[in-house]
């Protein structure tokens, strides 16, 4: 072990069984989301509905088969596996690869790294989006919705693939971490496989294509899985435009899903430089929790709203709607406002007026305005945007709040290790931001 890449000596997720368990789930859990909620298995259970219940009422699938019967694999094979939908998930990774190569974009750096290295990133992720956006409302306005209603038919092969994807990706990035002079990230280089394949071993996996330097993980983490995502939802509400006499029939439900999530993805694609500064590009490697996380779990989980209100229309009303809408722009205020403030910070370009401290490494620590107010402000306008995402599909079924029921799940948990992360950095300069900041997430709460 050379001294810049040290053995991991603590394990995080339980360990190797614990990243095996995640990596089985993380698949089973897309697919279970959709088959215990899509019209083909009959809809979403109410919050009624039993798990053994639900289990007998899917009668489209072969899953009373025994486990142990090649016919059960067979069928689960051609239940889940679309070629043509493979194909053109493939092809859109590839337009994702293209577009970063060709479109225009200013090269911005990331932080120092431990060995004394800057990256240089491209920075076109907002361009490509636009251009997606455009081919995709070019088609919808010319030939019309029932033109982009495939990713809604074809849901189950599209997630399939980029499950393949992900699992191949983890497999690539795994391999070229043994080059010579990789840097390794600090948490996955356990020497146990399975737990550093899942966590990922090499920070930053770098390829060179077409002489240009691109970084695997930056790129996976804002482009092939978040832009489909805003498809994936456009693609839901031109499903409800068809089964509702077109554009003009699309409920406030649907438009508020949209807008909202659509709205989140562009605001992170605008920011791209500000990933630069998250947990996952500075710290984490980049392995098949975040392969698996950007390319399958954030499109076709984070979609599942949109998706359920194509088979369940709900008209809110402007009082519903309303409220909805004030939700959103709150968690969004603080969501922006807090992220925009420790970016500005942290790349020297406007302290704002806060007030902070210099940490006996020479990095400063913010301590008041939304800094002030808790150690993650920025989770907790997440959270509260979450919240509005869920809200516009009512209260028939728990399933749609599902997202926002994992996603506080994760925050805390990514609070706690960006908590031990910070401790190991700034030692007793963190205990003393801790008492000044005393609250995790939600300012007097929690
Ligand atoms: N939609 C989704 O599924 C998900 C969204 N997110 C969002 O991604 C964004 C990034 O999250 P994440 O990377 O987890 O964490 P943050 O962007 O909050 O970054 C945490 C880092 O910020 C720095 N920091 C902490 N406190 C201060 C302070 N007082 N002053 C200055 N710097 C400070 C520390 O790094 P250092 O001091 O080294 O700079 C710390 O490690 C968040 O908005 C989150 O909500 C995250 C996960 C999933
Ligand atoms: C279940 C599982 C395998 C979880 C892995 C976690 C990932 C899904 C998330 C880790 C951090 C993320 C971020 C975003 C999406 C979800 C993942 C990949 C993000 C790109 C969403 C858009 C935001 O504006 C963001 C850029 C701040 C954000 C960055 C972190």
């Amino acid at each position: 072990m050379s001294k810049l890449n040290p053995r991991t000596t603590k394990y995080e997720f339980l360990g190797p069984p614990g990243a095996l368990l995640i990596s089985i789930g993380v698949p089973s859990m897309i697919y279970g989301l959709y088959y215990g909620c899509s019209e083909q298995t009959g809809g979403c259970p109410p919050p009624t509905l039993t798990l053994s219940k639900l289990t007998s009422e899917i009668t489209t699938l072969p899953l009373t088969l025994p486990l142990h019967e090649l016919s059960w694999w067979k069928g689960l094979w051609h239940e889940v596996w679309d070629t043509d939908a493979a194909l053109m998930y493939f092809a859109w990774y590839a337009f994702c690869v293209v577009a970063w190569r060709v479109l225009p974009g200013d090269q911005v750096e990331g932080i120092r790294m431990r060995d004394g290295n800057v990256k240089k990133y491209k920075i076109n992720a907002f361009s490509t989006f636009l251009l997606a956006l455009g081919l995709v409302t070019g088609v919808i306005f010319r030939y019309g919705p029932e033109n982009f209603t495939f990713l809604y038919e074809r849901w189950i092969g599209f997630a399939t693939a980029a499950i393949f994807m992900s699992v191949f990706q983890a497999f690539g990035v795994y391999a070229i971490s043994f080059r010579e002079g990789a840097l390794l990230a600090q948490g996955g280089n356990s020497g146990n496989w399975v737990y550093d394949w899942y966590i990922g071993r090499q920070l930053n996996p770098t390829l060179s294509i077409f002489g240009a330097e691109f970084d695997i993980k930056s790129f996976n983490e804002l482009r092939p899985g978040l832009i489909l995502w805003a498809l994936i939802d456009i693609s839901m509400m031109c499903e409800q435009a068809v089964r509702r006499g077109g554009i003009g029939g699309v409920t406030d439900s649907m438009w508020l899903v949209l807008l909202f999530q659509v709205g989140y993805i562009a605001d992170g694609l605008y920011n791209e430089p500000a990933i630069l500064t998250t947990m996952d590009i500075t710290t984490d490697g980049f392995g098949f929790m975040l392969s698996v996380g950007d390319l399958a779990w954030v499109p076709f989980v984070y979609s599942l709203q949109a998706r359920y209100l194509v088979f369940h229309p709900l008209v809110l009303g402007p009082v519903a709607t309303a409220l909805i809408i004030a939700v959103n722009a709150t968690g969004y205020h603080i969501f922006r406002e807090a992220n925009g403030q420790k970016n500005d910070f942290r790349n020297g370009k406007d302290t704002r007026g806060l007030e902070y401290f210099t940490t006996e490494s020479g990095s400063k620590l913010i301590t008041s305005g939304w800094w002030g107010r808790s150690r993650h402000p920025n989770y907790f306008g997440d959270l509260l945007m979450a919240l509005a995402w869920s809200l516009p599909t009512g209260f028939e079924t728990p399933i749609t709040y599902f997202y926002v029921t994992y996603f506080a799940v994760l925050l805390i948990h990514r609070q706690r290790r960006d908590d031990e992360n910070c401790e190991k950095k700034y030692g007793k300069d963190w205990d003393k931001y801790k008492k000044i900041v005393p609250y995790r997430i939600i300012p007097y709460v929690y």
